[in-house]
């Protein structure tokens, strides 16, 4: 039997007042260049799925939140090569700082509903009607 080694990733969906979420867009050169996504990343050795997302937010968007301020939502597993992803999605409503876009392309705010129209990894896909029903 072979063994897949899982790829934790942890993403934040950051809503702002009038219910939209934060999409990123992945830069050329990347994996899945182009397609809009969940800001966040890989968690590394020795970190909390928590202090890696507070971590990435901070590398990422140059926001700081709290742990305290994550509340888990959702989850997605997916095949991604010879890996397989397992994608914790977070909720976050509070942080300091305005998002820029310091790794992607361009930053977007979107309600769920919206996400349908824009190209998305395909772990995200089921993750946007669980999300539509939170916030
Ligand atoms: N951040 C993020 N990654 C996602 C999402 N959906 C999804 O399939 N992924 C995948 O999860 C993996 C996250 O890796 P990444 O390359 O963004 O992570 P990272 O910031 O640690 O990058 P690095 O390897 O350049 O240091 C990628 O394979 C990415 O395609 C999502 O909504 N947000």
């Amino acid at each position: 039997m072979t063994i897949i080694s899982p790829l934790l990733v942890v993403a934040a969906a950051l809503v702002d007042a009038d219910g939209r979420v934060l999409l990123q867009q992945r830069p050329p050169g990347k994996a899945m260049a182009g397609l809009w996504e969940f800001p966040g990343g890989k968690v590394e050795t020795d970190e909390t799925p928590e202090s890696a997302l507070i971590r990435e937010l901070e590398e990422e968007l140059g926001i700081r939140t709290h742990a305290s301020c994550l509340a888990p939502a959702a989850f997605a597993s997916e095949a991604l090569g010879d890996r397989h992803l397992l994608l914790l999605l977070y909720v976050c409503r509070k942080w300091q700082g305005l998002p820029q876009a310091r790794h992607a392309t361009e930053l977007k705010w979107a309600r769920p509903s919206q996400m349908y129209a824009l190209e998305m990894p395909p772990a995200d896909l089921p993750l946007i009607g669980l999300l539509d029903s939170l916030i």
